[in-house]
């Protein structure tokens, strides 16, 4: 399997001595009928009591071999699948990471949580499978099947007739299961899904009382998988059984020949109870082909699941120019873009603008208006479907998308905060910054006030996603991260919305004193945050509807004048009245 050929090489070594000991095992189980067949046949039928002995022996001699090869294979094959699996996992989450948005959104966060836990769970498993069992469980069965021919070709007719029947049941079973199990991998993704939707809208459930249809909706994606689980069970339910079945058959078909071979004196007791001895080793080993055959068909589907993502073209690849010198100017020239995974209306639609370095654009539209996407495409996370974004008179998409990300800070909508202190959150963008950047962003940010209360200040620890803080906190921490960046250019995606008027008036005015000023981009539904910028965006369906200070939007943009009168105009004019 071609996900196995591209580890194969750090593991080579470990592996062939572990496959190496297999083999030694199952040469040594091999030995154990025939020495069989020879203790009754010279021993016990010709009352030698020594030779029983000396036999007795050498069999419990080779026993105890074969069980110091086990435990060795055992050893290795648990280091080099633990292992293999560990690297898997961190090449996955890497490769997660650098995904690119628009893979992402369309791999699903559920699917990438299952393919990271049990996609690679089960290639472990076959990795460690296959230095125990699966090379041990063919050479047992062709040993025994040569070594029962030889002990008597005439009883191997049976064998080799069943051998086919065997085969044809097991080329059935796979087929059957490798669909099965791609369905099981699809109920496993979709649970998943639900659980993380769950767990981080928990609080929303318990307000809004929605435990019971939640609880629904989950006991209907867990039925799901329950009842695709056991479709695929259903198949090796069957044809284990079966199999036992057709081998216990062959067994009876060959004692009954045996018996009568045995009366003309064709063959030896101890032969027969040899050859049933190796067709026993031949059932279990072909059971245990079977499994390897079911674990095979898992596993190829969660591998071909694992080298989707791997083999995802991902952002890692992009590398571009490095643009160099200090960024003076950028500009949006007839920007339009509609999101891959989207309805197909753009969500921008030709937006044009400039902006040079230290100044400040507020955004401003209504919800759904593409302030947002104005963020990500210039993150490059997607690329826009026409028209170009330049900094410094250079197209974005001939740049290096890891140096422009370094010379922007984002706060986003949504802060996200990890679990760590609040100084290590602060410097999550920059890790080497010094102590008094950190704390200059918390002040700016109108952030150190609180965090000073706070029991141990700027070392006091914060739960993963910030849960003991409230929404206002994790928003001023969010700020002071992107602001201790320092990033050339500072985005603000409705940062403060949370924020009490007075405390957001304060930001807003540490923000002008910043220096030296990065270009910054405001983007707000509240007219009192863009009113102050030098340059104010008005989007209304993905168009611009409005480009200018405040005093000319005022007069020229009946969009921005609406939003004005009915957030601060009409309120000002009634306390005239
Ligand atoms: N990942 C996505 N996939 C598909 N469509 C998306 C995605 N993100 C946003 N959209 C769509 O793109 C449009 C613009 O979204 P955007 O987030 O830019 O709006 P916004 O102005 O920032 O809104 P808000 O003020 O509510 O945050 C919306 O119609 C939205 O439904």
């Amino acid at each position: 399997m071609e996900l196995y050929g591209r580890y194969f090489r750090t593991y080579r070594k470990l592996f062939f001595f572990a496959v190496f000991f297999v083999f030694l095992e199952t040469m040594v189980d091999l030995l154990q009928p025939t020495l069989m067949a020879r203790i009754i046949d010279d021993g016990i039928r010709r009352g030698e009591v020594s030779r029983v002995l000396q036999l007795g022996g050498l069999m419990l001699g080779a026993t105890a071999l074969g069980a110091g090869f086990a435990a060795l294979r055992n050893i290795l094959a648990s280091r080099v699948s633990q292992r293999f699996g560990q690297e898997l996992r961190e090449d996955l989450f890497r490769q997660t990471l650098y995904l690119g948005e628009g893979e992402a959104d369309a791999l699903g966060s559920g699917s990438l949580v299952t393919r990271l836990t049990n996609d690679t769970a089960q290639c472990m498993q076959f990795a460690n499978g296959m230095m125990r069992i699966f090379f041990k469980a063919p050479i047992t069965a062709l040993g025994s099947v040569i070594l029962a021919f030889l002990l008597s070709p005439q009883l191997s007719l049976v064998l080799f007739l069943l051998l086919l029947v065997v085969g044809v049941l097991i080329t059935l079973s796979m087929r059957l299961s490798y669909t099965r199990f791609a369905w099981v991998q699809k109920a496993m993704d979709q649970l998943n899904a639900k659980v993380q939707e769950y767990l981080l809208g928990i609080r929303l459930v318990k307000t809004y009382g929605r435990h019971e249809t939640e609880r629904e909706k989950f006991e209907g994606v867990n039925g799901e998988l329950e009842k695709r689980s056991m479709a695929s069970q259903r198949v090796i339910a069957w044809f284990s059984p079966l199999l036992t079945l057709t081998l216990s058959l062959g067994i009876a078909l060959v004692l009954y020949l045996g018996s009568y071979m045995f009366s003309r004196g064709e063959i030896e007791v101890g032969k027969i109870a040899a050859y049933i001895s190796y067709m026993t080793q031949i059932l279990s080993s072909i059971i245990m082909i079977t499994n390897i055959f079911n674990t095979f068909v898992r596993t190829k589907a969660s591998s071909a699941r694992i080298l989707e993502v791997l083999d995802s073209p991902g952002e890692a690849q992009t590398k571009g120019e490095s643009l160099g010198q200090a960024l003076k100017v950028l500009a949006f020239d007839e920007v339009s873009f509609a999101y891959p995974a989207g309805s197909g209306v753009p969500a921008l639609k030709k937006v044009t603008f400039t902006l040079a370095a230290g100044e400040t654009l507020a955004v401003i539209g209504s919800t759904g208006s593409g302030k947002s996407t104005l963020s990500w495409l210039l993150l490059r996370f997607y690329e826009p479907s026409d028209g170009c974004i330049t900094l410094n008179g250079q197209d974005i998409q001939t740049l290096d998308p890891g140096e422009i990300r370094q010379r922007i800070a984002l706060a986003p909508q949504k802060p996200q905060l990890f679990s760590g202190t609040v100084r290590e959150n602060i410097a999550w963008g920059r890790p080497d910054a010094p102590a008094k950047d950190e704390e200059w962003a918390a002040r700016t940010a109108m952030a150190e006030e609180f965090i000073l209360k706070m029991p141990k200040g700027y070392d006091s620890p914060l739960r993963q996603g910030g849960v003991n803080l409230s929404g206002g906190q994790k928003q001023r921490i969010s700020i002071a991260r992107a602001l201790a960046k320092r990033g050339e250019i500072l985005i603000l995606d409705d940062a403060t919305s949370a924020l009490d008027a007075l405390t957001e008036a304060k930001v807003r005015s540490a923000l002008r004193r910043i220096f030296p000023k990065p270009m910054t981009f405001l983007i707000t539904q509240r007219v009192s945050t863009a009113m102050g910028a030098d340059r104010i965006l008005v989007l209304e369906e993905g168009s611009v509807a409005g480009w200018g200070t405040h005093g000319e939007l005022l007069k020229s943009c009946a969009i921005y004048r609406e939003l004005y009168d009915s957030q601060i105009g009409l309120e000002e004019k009634s306390y005239g009245e």
